[in-house]
Order: structure tokens, then sequence, then C-alpha cells
């Protein structure tokens, strides 16, 4: 028998559930007492490493390094445990139960870090360990041994509440069990603006999910408050603990889908010790550009869609703005020139044959323009010219030089070649005569001055700026692009001050991947080159090496190759070209969301990665959703079925990509989180009759928690909504003590080139709407646009305008369905439109 206790006064003073909460207090009195003396350890561990580096060798600073390094890992886990380190008590039933005997099995405790004696008896276990995961799994169904799960609430050291799970009744023999649903209050608690970790209520489905095999790729869907960003955060610090050198070493990267998100989970994953995750939107994930604004559907669409690499691709094999379109040198007085027409033929050749990186190609591009030229000369008969003009020259030397009683010169050209011989490019053809024009047009700065200024060193960003030009952008789309979307594209590009959104930041790195690293400077400086005709103000133009010699003046390097430096001092650190970085495991949240363009650059991230995939397709306002999972299939780089399902897992095939190489096929496993936790029941009532008609075959999560509290609608003509807005704002300041977010709809561009791309105008929210509305709001109100708004929750939601939301874009029904699924306690939605109040309302 098992006695449950909510509230019961004993006779000794205080509730039993008291006497429960001083028991364990005297427990985790025990455990902070020891995690302190571990602290000190590790603070000791870091003293010794500096003291070792006094030792002087180059050895002893290894190990300091080694040593400071993990002791300080160590020391910050443990500090951050310092905050309600002991959260769980397992009793487990004794082995050899006599159901005669008082039940008084093994008892784990469960916590954020492992504390052990300094005897190493285990005092509390970590909860990314083994041993516990029991604390998680066990349900009376299938109570794994454990007879009863009791959650510790602390405020700092102090516990402050208990629950009780009674998991297997029989093996309870005068266990107590105490508990008033803290877990459901813990719920219901005030959202102070930022995510918090979950480890003391991870559920036993997502637990699952959490410790998921580390290969291949999970994919995890769930409808809105499942859990589904807790959980992978919760698997990030997982795999860090269990798989440390693996993915320590090479990292791991989780991507959310806007800045405000990210700010919004930052805090996780150092609560639960993990500092060393990268944490990225997919607007600041390519360094030195960061995206300010959303892209309206319709053009998100366009710049997201997979032609678009097309496009890119022929963007960065057309000249460059300002490219001068003919070169003209001189050799032995015959004038030779390439004209547009021959210009164009060479480059099409150099991007033909040096297929990938086009920045590294002008070595190339200098080859097939000297060829050019050789052919040129050839063709207009400079040979024979060069050759009178030269046995003119030598005769007219030669005649002096008897005049003076001296020998006849030798051929000054022959000399030439001599030198040719040993320093220039061997072009194959065994022609002196070729050899030595080739040595003579390389040396004029004619030559090497058109070469930078024709083959320049470009910026993706510089790329995507000269497609603001419709004609650019025009040759480049082939017929990718029709003439609405050209239009929208160019006009979203033009102008150096026009903001970069979510979508351009994909291009951007699309467009960086085409033109590859700029030339690898040697880590060596080689000495000053004088006589080499590619070495313009101290650099080689070929290979971008630095060839200053100390005596070279800095302000005079800046004169001429200011592009090259410019690009390289974005990559170069220490002469070491900094290569995109690439991560052992990639988290992509909020995965429906993504289009092409945005998988092949997270696919670049992770060629050798394992993924967890987080989404919900119901939320998705992406509208090629076929196109962005064949995009999506090609990042993860193939797959094969699951050999070993876990859980609730389903293996499945996939389909590899024609864009990359398949990699050796990877395992896949699939989840489905089913608990709301959430919404209140009232609100989660709301959010499904939007998704039944978004999405009618889709199923709601069950949310569990119910408050009394119903969602409030109301109904107010169009001009009145902000004031109505700012009205429900104030009311709920008075109502909710944490945040609240005002989601109105996106301010779209339907002016001049984008006007197109609307087949009627749509009611849009403009910037100053948003502005007046924010006007003298506390903090702690949001207001924010739907697309903002995605992943966020808030006590209170205003939604501004549901029909407007609707009708934005074809996805419009998802996109509502994300923003009323925002709120944990509280709903107000103002709408213009009777119908909508009806729709959202009553069943
Ligand atoms: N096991 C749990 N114990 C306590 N709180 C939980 C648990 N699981 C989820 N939550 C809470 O539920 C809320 C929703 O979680 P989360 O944001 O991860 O859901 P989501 O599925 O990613 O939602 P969305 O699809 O809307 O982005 C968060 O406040 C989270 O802390």
């Amino acid at each position: 028998m098992s006695s449950q206790v909510t509230g019961l006064t004993t006779g000794s003073g205080g509730t039993v559930k008291d006497q429960e909460i001083a028991a364990e207090q005297r427990y985790v009195d025990i455990a902070y007492a020891r995690l302190e003396e571990m602290r000190a350890d590790a603070q000791a561990m870091i003293r010794e490493g500096y003291r070792q580096s006094l030792a002087g060798t180059k050895g002893s600073l290894v190990d300091r390094d080694a040593m400071v390094h993990q002791a300080a890992l160590r020391a910050r886990a443990l500090d951050i445990a310092d905050d309600g380190l002991v959260f769980g008590r397992l009793d487990l039933a004794r082995a050899d139960h006599d159901p005669a005997e008082h039940a008084s099995g093994e008892v784990r405790y469960i916590g954020r870090v492992g504390v052990r004696t300094s005897e190493h008896d285990s005092l509390v276990i970590d909860w990314r360990a083994p041993a516990a995961e029991d604390f998680y799994r066990a349900t009376p169904e299938d109570p794994r041994g454990v007879v009863r799960r009791r959650v510790l609430h602390s405020r700092g050291h102090t516990v402050v509440d208990l629950e009780d799970d009674l998991l297997d009744p029989d093996a309870a023999d005068g266990m107590t069990v105490v508990g008033d649903g803290a877990f459901l209050a813990s719920l219901a608690r005030t959202r102070e603006g930022a995510m918090r970790d979950i480890v003391a209520t991870i559920q036993r489905e997502q637990d699952e999910v959490i410790r998921a095999p580390a290969d291949g790729t999970i994919l995890v869907r769930g409808a809105p408050g499942t859990g589904k960003t807790a959980v992978a955060l919760h698997r990030v610090a997982y795999l860090l603990f269990r798989h440390r050198r693996r993915f320590g070493s090479r990292g791991v990267l989780v991507i959310g889908p806007n800045r405000r998100f990210t700010a919004y989970i930052e805090r996780v994953l150092p609560s639960l010790g993990e500092g060393s995750a990268t944490l990225r939107s997919l607007g600041d994930l390519v360094d030195g550009v960061t995206a300010t604004v959303h892209d309206a559907p319709r053009l998100a669409r366009l710049k997201g869609a997979d032609e678009m690499a097309a496009v890119l691709r022929r963007a960065v094999t057309d000249h460059a703005p300002g490219a001068p379109d003919e070169l003209r040198v001189v050799f032995k007085g015959v004038v030779v020139t390439l004209d547009r027409a021959r210009l164009d033929r060479v480059r099409n050749e150099v991007h033909r044959r040096s297929r990938g990186s086009v920045n590294a190609a002008r070595g190339r591009a200098a080859e097939l323009l000297l060829d050019a030229l050789w052919e040129r000369f050839t063709d207009v008969g400079g040979q024979e010219a060069a050759e009178a003009a030269e046995g003119a020259e030598a005769g007219l030397w030669n005649a002096i030089l008897a005049a003076d009683g001296l020998a006849a010169l030798d051929d000054p050209l022959d000399q030439a070649s001599g030198r040719e011989n040993g320093s220039g490019r061997e072009n194959g053809s065994g022609d002196p005569k070729r050899t030595r024009f080739e040595t003579r047009v390389r040396e004029q700065r004619a030559f090497t001055d058109f070469l930078v200024a024709w083959w320049p060193i470009r910026r993706p960003l510089d790329v995507l700026r000269s497609l603001g030009d419709p004609s650019r952008l025009r040759r480049a789309a082939g017929r990718d692009l029709d003439r609405a979307g050209l239009d929208a594209l160019a006009a979203s590009w033009k102008g150096e001050n026009a903001p970069l959104s979510y979508q351009d930041v994909a291009l951007l790195d699309e467009i960086d991947a085409l033109l590859g690293s700029p030339p690898r400077p040697s880590r060596r400086k080689p000495a000053p080159a004088d006589d080499d005709p590619f070495v313009v103000d101290g650099v080689n133009i070929l290979t971008g090496e630095d060839v200053v010699d100390d005596t070279w003046e800095p302000e005079m390097q800046e004169l001429t190759t200011s592009i090259e430096r410019l690009e390289r001092s974005r990559r170069v650190d220490d002469g070491v070209v900094e290569e995109r970085p690439e991560y052992a495991h990639i988290v992509v949240d909020e995965a429906q969301d993504l289009s092409p363009m945005q998988w092949r650059m997270l696919g670049r991230r992770g060629r050798q990665a394992s993924w967890t995939i987080v989404e919900d397709p119901a939320q998705s306002a992406w509208e090629d959703l076929d196109a962005a999972r064949q995009a999506m299939e090609v990042a993860l780089g193939g797959e094969r079925p699951a050999s070993r399902s876990r859980g609730r897992g389903r293996g499945r095939r996939g389909r590899g990509g024609a864009a990359r190489k398949p990699a050796p096929a990877r395992v896949r496993h699939e989840y489905e989180l089913t608990t709301n936790y959430r919404n209140s029941t009232e609100i989660a009532a709301v959010s499904a009759r939007v998704l039944a008609v978004a999405l009618p075959e889709a199923r709601p999560a069950r949310a569990v928690r119910t408050s009394g509290i119903e969602p409030v609608a109301r109904v107010v003509p169009e001009p009145g909504l902000p004031a109505a807005a700012r009205e429900a704002a104030e009311e709920l300041l008075g109502q909710v003590e944490g945040t609240i977010g005002v989601i109105v709809p996106l301010s779209l561009d339907q002016s001049g080139a984008q006007a197109s791309l609307f087949d009627e105008p749509v009611t849009a929210w403009t910037a100053s709407d948003r502005d007046r509305l924010a006007e003298s709001l506390p903090d702690r109100v949001q207001v924010l646009d739907v697309l903002e708004a995605k992943g966020l929750e808030f006590d209170a939601a205003v939604i501004v305008a549901p029909e407007t939301v609707a009708a934005q874009s074809p996805r419009g029904l998802r996109v509502l369905y994300v923003a009323v699924s925002r709120a944990t306690q509280r709903l107000t939605v103002l709408t213009a439109d009777p119908d909508w109040r009806d729709r959202l309302f009553e069943d």
C-alpha cells in the first residue's frame, strides 16, 4: 500500500509533504556540499595548469593548455549546475522483492551534472547518463523497475515542492506519494521572454527523440507547442555529453528561422552547461552579412526556388560591371586588339575549362587571353610586320655600332626568350617566337591592368547587387524567370542600400560557393620579384600572394588591388584562408519553412554531418513543399531505410539528389510529438479550428492544461484596428505578468515593380502602423508580424486582422495557424469581418 498525500497535517508538525521536502533537503544539502568541493578541485586544476607553464618547456605549455581547457569546461558546467542541481529521484523495486517486506530498493537522484563522493559513490546522476533514462521513460504501463518517480522543484539550493508519480503500486509498500499537479502548474508559469530548459520534466516521447541514435537523420514532427524546439536543444546537450569527442571537435550548428527566435532560445543550451554549439538564424549564417527583412511571400518564392541556382551560375559567368570590352597591346609596333566578341569567347572558354571557382580562374584567364592575342597577332600578319620592324631596328643599331668600330649586337629578342625559359609560362608550343611574344605582352602594364579589371576578384554582394540591373538579370535568367518575376527581383536588389532579406542570404552563399575562395596566399612570403610581370604593386595578381618586401609602402598596396585585399581580409586571418565551416551535426528548427536555396546553403555546411530536422508542415509558409523536400534530401546526402527503428521511429528511403554526388546512405528515424504543452485547451480549440480549414487532414496535438479562461474575439471596423490592438495589449498588461505578443499582418511592398507579383492589392500593415502601435508600450509587449512570430511564445497574444493574414499569401491560413498558437494563457483576436469571428469561435 502507498499513501497519496497532498496536504495532510501530521502530529509531529507540518504536513507529510513538508516532512518529505525536509528529508529531500537534507540530501540536496549533501550534494551541494560535494559540488562545492568539486568546484574547488576544478579551480585548483586551473591553477595547477598555469603553474606547470612556469616549467617553461614546450611540452608543458601544451599540457597546460589541455589541462586548463578541460578544467575550465568542468568549472563552468559545475557553476551552471549550482541552480537546481538535483531535480529528480527514482525509487527502484528491490530485485528480490518479497511482498511481505517493506520495499526499499535502490534510490537514484537525477540532476544537471553527475556528482560523486570522494570515494566515487554516486550522489547525483547526470540527466544525460544511461542510468537516468528511466527517469524519463518509465510509465505505469512500462515501469522499467521504477516504483516511484519524484520531481523536486527548487529555488536556488532550496527544495520548495515535490511531485510524485506512482508507477508500480504493487511494489510501493508503505511509500509516501505526494503531489498536486505541479508539472501542469509549471506549464502555466509566466513566460519572461526567454525559453527555459525542461530538463526536470522531459516526457517519454520527448526523451526518445533526445536520446535517438547519433548517426544519420532524425526527423521530428509535431504540432505547435509539442516541445520540438525544446527537445532539439536538449538533444544537442545530450549528443555533446555522450559523444563529446565526435561532436565537440567538429561542432554542432543549430539553425532557427530568424534572429528574434535565436535570441529567444539562446539561453537554453548554456543553462544545460553547453556553450559550444553554434546558434545561428537563416539570416546570419553567412559571415559578414545580416538579413534585416523578410521578402513578401511571392518574392520569397522566386528567390528561394531551385531555379535560382542556375540563374546565379549564369550571373557569375557574365562579365563584371565596368569590365573593359577591348584589350589592346602593342608588340614590335604591331597593335593587337581583342574586341568584345573575342573577349566573350575567351571568357566562356575559361569558365568551361575551370569548372568551379571563378575567382581562382584568373590565371587561366591570363593564359587564354595570351593564346587569343597570339592567334590574333598571327591572323593580322603581325609576325611578318614584327620581323620587318625587328630587322630594321637591328640594322640601324648595327650601322651605329659599326660606325663606332664595335661588334654587331646579338638578337635582343633571343635574349628575352632565354630569360623566358627560366621564369615564364610554358605555353607548350615550343615556338620561340610565340614565347617571346607572350613574354613581352605579359610585361605590359596595359595587359596586367586589363586582366585585373576584366577578371576582378568578385564579392558575392557585388554580384547580387549587379542583378539589380534588369538587363543583366535577364541575361542570367534565361528562360528561368518570367517578366513579372524579373522586374520584382531586380527592384529588390537595386541600389547599394537595399536591405538584405532572409532569402538573399542563401543566394549570397550560393554565389560565394560559385565564386570560390580568392587565390590562397602562401604562408611563406616569396622574395620580391621585380621582374615578374604579374606582380602589381606587391601582389601577384594570378595567385593573390603578397610579394611585398620590408620596404614596401603600405599606401601603395592600397592603390591598385584593393578589391582583392578587401576580399581576402574578409576571409584571411594570419595567412590562413577561412573556409566555410562544416559541422558534425546540424539541427534545423522550423524546417518546414526552408526554401530549396536555403537547403542548399545548409547542405554545404553538413556534407558529412548527421542531422536533427524539426518541423511541422501544417505551419509552413513555404508554397512549394515538394521542391523544398527534394532540396532537403539532397542536403542530407541520401538516405537508406533504418536498420533498426527505435521507439516510434520508422525508416524511410530518401531520394538522393542530382546536384551533388550522393553521400553514403544514412539511416533516418522519424518521430512524432503529440502533446501540446504550450496552449491552454481553450486556446488550442481556436487553433484547431484554423487548422481544420488550413489543412483538414491534419490532426491537432492534445493540449493538457485547462485554464478556464476563454479567448476573446472583437469585431472592429478596419481603420480602428490599430487602436483596438493597443487597447487590447493594455488590457492584457493588467491580466498577465509576462510577455504579450501583438501579431500583425505582413507589411507588403506592392508598389513599383513588385506590384506585378500581386493579382490584386492585398491589405497590408505598414511599418508606421506597427511603430505607432508599439509606441510607449512597455518592453514586455512585442509588436511583430506573423513571420517574426514563428517559434515564439507569449503569456498572451493579440492577433490583428486574421482575415488579412489569411489573404496575404497562398499559405496565409497556415501562417495564421502559427499566430493563434503562440499564447499560453490569453488570446484576443481582433477582426474587421464578423464571419471570421464565427469561423474561429463557433463550433
Ligand atoms: N516536457 C516539458 N515540460 C515542461 N515544459 C515543456 C515540456 N515540453 C515542452 N514544454 C514547453 O512547451 C512550450 C512549447 O515548446 P516548444 O517551443 O519547444 O514547442 P514547439 O513544438 O517547438 O512549438 P512551435 O511549433 O510552435 O515552434 C515551451 O514553453 C516549452 O518549454
